[in-house]
Parts: C-alpha cells; structure tokens; sequence
C-alpha cells in the first residue's frame, strides 16, 4: 500500500498568555514534533490520553490549525498552506467524523441539506441530482428514505452518526478523521458503528485517521497505531506490537485500563493493572522517549512545555489562542 499521508516532525504549540499586557508567557506544546504516515486504505490509530494532543493532530491534519513547524504531505504534497490545500480541492478529498453527532449536526436543518452542505460546496449537482445523491447515501449508511425530510433530533445517537458518516463520504473522501467517533455512543451501539465503519472503508477504498482514548475500540478498528502522550509518540506499530509486545511503559498502562471479559483471568488482570498503575504513579512526572529513556519534566527547560488541561488554563485565566502567532 503507498503513503497517501506524511506527517514529518509535526509541532503545534498554542500560546499561553498572561500577566498585565496579556503577553505571551509561555507556549503549550501540544504536538511536539511527530511523525507517521498513513496509507491508502488503511486505518491508524492515533491513541492517547485527554490532553495528549490527538484532536490537534486531527485538526492540522484537516487543515483547520495553524501548524507551527513540520509538514503534512498529501499524495506528496505539502498541505500545511492554505493555497496548496485550494488548488488540490483537499477539502473535498478529506472529511471529518466527529464525536459528538448531537452537536455536530446542525439541528435547524434537514438531514437532506445536511448531507447534501458538502456537496453544494464542491460539486455543481442539478436539485434532483442532488436529491438522488443524497438518497443514495442514506441507502449505503441504512437509513429510509423518508429520513430526508426529518430533523437529526428525531434520531437516535446511532442513528446521527450515520447522518454524520454520509455526510462525510458524500464527496468520495480519500481520507476521513475520525475523532472519538464512538465515545458518545452507548456501548451496543459502538460495534454496530464501527463494523458500519469497516464496511464503508471497503466499499469507498478511504482511509481513517481513528482518534481514540480507548485501545479496546481501536482494536477492533486498526492496522497501524501510534501511542501519543505530552504531545510526542512514545509508540509506533502494528495493532500486533501493541498488543502483544508492548514497549512502553505509557502504552501497557493504557492495556492495562482495557476491562478484562475473561473471567478466569480477571483476578489476575487486576493485580497486573495494579502494579502498572503504581510503576506509572512513581515515574508519572517524567516523559519517556521511543527508546524509554526517561527525561524529568521539570528538568527539561522552564519554558518548555507543561501541557496544561483546557480547564486548568482557564482557572489560570489565561487565553487559549486557537492560532500561533507568527
Ligand atoms: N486552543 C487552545 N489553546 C491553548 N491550549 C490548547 C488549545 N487547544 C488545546 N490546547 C491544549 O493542548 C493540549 C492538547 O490538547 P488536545 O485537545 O489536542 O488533546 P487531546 O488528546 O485531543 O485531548 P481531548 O481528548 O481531551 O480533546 C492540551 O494540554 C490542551 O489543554
């Protein structure tokens, strides 16, 4: 399979501002230099913890955060500027799945201009074109057709996020992010999510960008899959390295959290999850490379980063930029 992405040596810092002049007082580095690639058909995973600086990948990736450093290639093309992105369409060929459905769909507007919004902007259909168009995907995503008239308040939470998913491969994407797009799903409705998921990626060729905190989701979800924590990949491999030979102390930590349905080695699970979480609790302050060497945070320079949660920064009462400025 070839390359359809190239992340390389990606940052992202947001600036932190404070003090009397709302000066810039320090930067959150909330993508600290990462790479990986994703191929044509395939879908990586992108795993880590609240705060870890998934969702930040995912939007540089969309082209809607400004990136600090680093490129995103696309079929070889850098589309970190705005005017390669126009010239390429690469709005069209990549598309988002969020994870809240609810929020996500406008709720004033039918389904029917809903999935129909991408379409409008890229391609010149005739209204009954359009309207066959938008049957067609509410065929593949199993939904009636009289769903075309209807408000996304009249479905249910699975049910939106197929709205979502047409929405999404309305444009024949080759390339959807996928950000959480199960967590806000009862648990009977995840599976049926994903495997709806796997069968469009079959049927349309696209590849996923799957954020996730959850290593249980993504298993059943992932080729390749990148463990992402304090904005820097601790570890890369196939959905086998991970969870057969994990090597980092972060990733077995995350297994660890994965509830065990085995009930004869449930006993067991527990004393491993225990013992994992106190190794982590004592080395929780250091950050650990590829390789699992340890750096202390507070060591590593005063300005450098501290990724400071959302709420933290606002009890701080200090701003949070959307955009680096240059
Ligand atoms: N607009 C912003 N301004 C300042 N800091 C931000 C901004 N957005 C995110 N951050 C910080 O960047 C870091 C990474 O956030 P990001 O949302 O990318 O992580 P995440 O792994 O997706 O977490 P979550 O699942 O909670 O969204 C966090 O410390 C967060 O507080």
């Amino acid at each position: 399979m070839d390359d359809l992405m190239q992340i390389k040596d990606l940052k992202v810092y947001y600036p932190v501002r404070g003090g009397f002049w709302n000066r810039i007082v320090d930067w959150v580095k909330a993508v600290d230099g990462i790479s990986f690639n994703i191929k044509a058909g395939e879908t990586y995973g992108l795993i880590g913890e609240s705060g870890s600086g998934k969702s930040t990948t995912g939007k540089s990736i969309l082209g809607l955060q400004k990136v600090t450093s680093g490129s995103i290639k696309y079929n070889g093309h850098d589309v970190t500027k705005k005017s390669v992105r126009r010239s390429l369409k690469y709005n069209h060929d990549v598309q988002m799945i969020f994870q809240d459905p609810q929020s996500s769909l406008n709720p004033e507007k039918r389904v029917e201009e809903i999935i129909a919004e991408p379409l409008r902007n890229f391609e010149h259909l005739s209204k009954h074109q359009e309207k066959l168009r938008v049957l067609q995907l509410l065929d593949i995503v199993g939904l009636d057709p009289d769903a075309l008239y209807k408000y996304p308040f009249q479905f249910s939470g699975g049910q939106r996020q197929r709205i979502g998913i047409a929405r999404a491969v309305a444009t024949n994407p080759k390339l959807i992010v996928a950000d959480e797009p199960v967590s806000a799903l009862d648990l009977s409705v995840q599976a049926q999510v994903l495997n709806f998921m796997k069968k469009i990626q079959r049927e349309f060729n696209i590849s996923y960008l799957f954020i996730s905190h959850d290593l249980g989701v993504v298993r059943h979800m992932c080729d390749n899959i990148a463990i992402m924590n304090h904005g820097r990949l601790v570890e890369v491999g196939t959905k086998e390295d991970i969870y057969k030979h994990p090597v980092h102390i972060y990733t077995k930590r995350l297994l660890a959290a994965i509830p065990s349905i085995d009930v004869e080695h449930r006993e067991e699970h527990r004393a491993e999850r225990k013992r994992i979480e106190k190794i982590y609790q004592d080395k929780k302050d250091f950050y650990y490379d590829q390789n699992g060497k340890a750096f202390p945070l507070t060591k590593i320079s005063p300005t450098h980063f501290v990724a400071l949660p959302k709420d933290k920064l606002r009890q701080l009462n200090v701003s949070t930029d959307e955009e680096v400025e240059s």
